[in-house]
């Protein structure tokens, strides 16, 4: 027997009404206690209605097929729905899907919909924004990106104040301000929010126009090094900004957990001595526009599309703390329960988020190269031969970092599309 719910009783006698606004709110009721099929209904009559707060919420339904069958394009039309009344958390969300292109096409509306979202004080849009103007070399737009973050954090983005937080300590973009910088990381610390690890990236490999938001200026395939052809690895320095390090690695740190392996045998995944780090995946609901931004830059520089790659993953190694031999292309068995129309793993790309003190290069036994760490620096290697066999000379491994702590982030990129867009 369900225990009595007073306050949803009173939304759904409200919901006899003919007011989407009262169905919305039941719709909402029923999210916040997981009656998700039930949602979905109500969100659809007050979608219907047209009512573009639930048209939103529906698109975000169909998007992640929760409480109702995944549907994309559906999703796509009751936000351009949505977005047609002037709404801008729908302007944002259709920017956010257009990233990668499968979606929505990726052209030059994204910057007129994160422009919009962000006049709207929408805390995603504007640390997206602070993001793509950090990397922007001349003294106005680093201006920009410390007000953009200021702005966010006000907002109540932790994660832009903590990006603030640290560009202040460092002076990066402005003067250093050490007494501002100590106030908002004891508000940030009263929080329960550590400062992130020190980092600083020298030279970031793409610059783009400098003065307006042209996010597809960030998007541009970087000059990689080729440093081994059997295996094929290839180096690119600075793909990621300092401000991108710290945001993977800050909205990893909530996540983490202690790593698993999968094993070649029964395809399940467990703790094992191979992996001693910790990691976290970023399923596609907790992904922001500054994520996929970041997610979309990783994957053209390996030369594959954003619907290619597995989720995001974060690992953190700590002293003594190894990623042992391994290859990323995976078991027909392990595959089978995991988008096997997507085929296996073609290529990986592994960025460094900062540098440990000490240890914690990447090794590719078979042909002797290793790479050292760099925050911003990315390593990109095929998994498979070009027949699409698997390569067994792939072997690589994340050696024990010695000192100080590791931060790395991987996509491992398939044959085809896994992600739904
Ligand atoms: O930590 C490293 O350097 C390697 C990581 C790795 O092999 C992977 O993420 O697949
Ligand atoms: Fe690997």
């Amino acid at each position: 027997m369900s225990t009595p719910d007073p306050a949803l009783e009173q939304l759904r006698s409200a919901a006899a009404e003919p007011s989407p606004q009262t169905w919305f709110q039941l719709a909402q009721g029923l999210v916040a206690r997981q009656a998700m099929e039930e949602a979905h209904d109500w969100h659809r009559r007050a979608a219907d209605a047209g009512f573009a707060p639930a048209q939103i919420e529906l698109a975000r339904m169909q998007l992640h097929g929760v409480g109702t069958e995944r549907n994309v394009e559906e999703a796509v039309a009751w936000l351009l729905r949505a977005e047609a009344t002037g709404h801008p958390v729908a302007a944002y969300m259709l920017a956010l899907v257009s990233v990668g292109g499968v979606a929505a096409p990726h052209d030059a509306r994204i910057n007129q919909r994160v422009m919009q979202a962000l006049n709207a004080g929408m805390a995603p849009a504007l640390r997206a924004a602070a993001i793509h103007f950090g990397r922007k070399a001349n003294a106005q737009d680093q201006q920009r990106c410390l007000q953009l973050l200021d702005h966010a954090a006000q907002r109540g983005d932790w994660v832009a104040a903590l990006l603030l937080s640290e560009r202040l300590a460092r002076g990066e973009g402005c003067a250093a301000d050490r007494d501002a910088a100590g106030r908002l990381r004891a508000r940030l610390e009263a929080g329960g929010i550590a400062p992130l690890p020190a980092l600083s990236v020298e030279d970031i490999a793409t610059r783009s126009t400098a003065g307006t938001l042209l996010l597809e200026d960030g998007l541009q395939a970087p000059l990689a090094r080729a440093v081994s052809e059997r295996p094929r690895v290839a180096v690119i320095d600075g793909l990621l900004s300092a401000d991108e390090c710290r945001l993977l690695i800050a909205a990893a740190r909530p996540m983490l957990h202690r790593s698993l392996a999968i094993d070649e045998r029964t395809g399940e995944a467990s703790a094992m001595q191979i992996r001693t780090s910790s990691d976290a995946s970023f399923d596609p609901l907790v992904e922001d526009l500054s994520l996929r931004l970041v997610q979309q830059r990783m994957a053209s520089a390996a030369g594959m599309e954003l619907v290619q790659a597995e989720h995001l993953v974060v690992l953190a190694y700590e002293p003594g703390q190894e990623y042992r031999p391994h290859r990323d292309y995976r078991s027909p068995e392990s595959l089978r329960d995991d988008v096997p129309e997507a085929g296996n793993r073609a290529r990986t790309i592994c960025v460094y988020l900062n540098e440990p003190e000490a240890g914690g290069e990447t090794a590719f036994p078979v042909s002797g190269v290793t790479v050292e760490p760099q925050a911003g620096r990315a390593v990109v290697f095929d998994n498979l031969l070009a027949d699409g066999s698997p390569d067994v000379d792939s072997l690589h491994a994340g050696l024990p970092v010695q000192h100080g702590e590791k931060w790395l982030a991987t996509l491992w990129l398939r044959e085809r599309g896994y992600r739904a867009y």
